[in-house]
């Protein structure tokens, strides 16, 4: 079998993939052309891509027998894979769920206290040289303990948020879902994202990207929302509308943004740069050592389970 991993990864990844398997690692870190992904269809069985590896329904259909069966793909959003397309072309998908989980809440909290705290714009003036000093009104933020958070998209992710927010903050938490969710904490299901947006302090989005997310966040949430209010976004950049959430916090219709992701990643709007209530981290959600091996380890499970015939243990759709 071989196999392609497009990235490098951890040294323990690489470290494990060399021993098992017959593998080529991409010294490469930016996203594959066009041209990689036809390479990874036809020359590969198996392909372990990551985010920003467009494999949209096109690059299937000029590969119409591809030698490629499998793509373990390096992450749990797989938004970038054309999933219908894939299984046309006999293609199966993995992911890694679970891996991400805590490490992507940690970075919404991140971003939620920062921007309420105005951590980033004070860190500026401290490195600027011209912070003169405590006073009693100087840099007052909004508190965030005991305040109302809600949560777009209680999955794994929402619902770590979400516990974080209750057990170490003290907040009230209302989400929008599909159905009610059993938690092991206090939780009010809102009746309609415009109605949770409305009521909320913290807006939070934790859902996955793709067509069906896309722009969930626009002019008509944004304006719902107090001007008070913070939104906060780890999930994917289209799930925000960029221009009207640009437009939002011009006007002050809310308070400010953390953002970890962005709607055409990695390019970051220069309004957005220029705002001080808008704190700025490059997609770093799962960003430590020790859960970027165990997203790796949980992709060469499942290229290592394929390869036995067994059942993949983490298959999406
Ligand atoms: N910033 C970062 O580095 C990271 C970002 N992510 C993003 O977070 C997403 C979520 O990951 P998980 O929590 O593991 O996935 P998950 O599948 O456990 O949770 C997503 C939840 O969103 C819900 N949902 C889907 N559409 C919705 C809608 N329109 N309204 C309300 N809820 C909706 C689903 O029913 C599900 O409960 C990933 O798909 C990925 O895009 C994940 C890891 C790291
Ligand atoms: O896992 C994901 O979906 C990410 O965004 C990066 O870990």
């Amino acid at each position: 079998m071989k196999l392609w991993i497009t990235r490098p990864m951890t040294a323990e990844v690489d470290a494990r993939a060399r021993a098992e398997f017959d593998v080529e690692i991409r010294e490469n870190t930016l996203p594959l052309t066009a041209q990689e992904m036809q390479r990874a269809l036809t020359e590969f069985d198996v392909v372990v891509p990551t985010l920003g590896d467009l494999f949209s329904a096109e690059i299937f259909a000029n590969a119409p027998k591809p030698r490629c069966k499998l793509l373990a793909n390096f992450g749990v959003g797989y938004n970038h894979i054309d999933i219908t397309a894939a299984q046309g072309a006999g293609i199966e998908v993995t992911n890694t769920p679970g891996a991400v989980t805590d490490a992507t809440a940690d970075v919404a909290m991140t971003l939620l206290l920062m921007t309420a705290r105005r951590a980033g714009e004070g860190e500026r003036l401290v490195r600027s040289g011209a912070w003169q000093g405590w006073h009693p009104t100087q840099m007052l933020g909004q508190h965030a303990t005991g305040k109302r958070v809600g949560i777009v998209g209680m999955g794994r992710i929402g619902q770590a948020i979400a516990q974080r927010c209750h057990f170490g903050f003290g907040m009230d938490v209302a989400y929008v879902a599909r159905t009610e969710k059993m938690l092991e904490f206090p939780a009010t299901r809102a009746e309609s994202l415009q109605s949770l947006a409305a009521e909320v302090d913290f807006l939070v989005l934790a859902v996955p990207g793709g067509a069906e997310t896309r722009h969930l966040v626009g002019p008509d949430v944004l304006r719902a929302m107090k001007p008070s209010a913070i939104l906060i976004n780890i999930a994917r950049g289209e799930v925000v509308d960029q221009a009207a959430l640009i437009a939002a916090l011009e006007s002050s219709d809310i308070a400010g943004a953390g953002l970890d992701v962005y709607e055409f990643e990695p390019n970051v709007p220069e309004q957005l740069i220029r705002m001080e209530n808008v704190t700025l981290l490059p997609h770093l959600g799962t960003a430590t050592e020790e859960v970027r091996s165990n997203m790796g380890h949980m992709a060469l499970d499942n290229v290592a389970a394929f390869w036995a015939g067994q059942a993949l243990p983490n298959p999406v759709a």
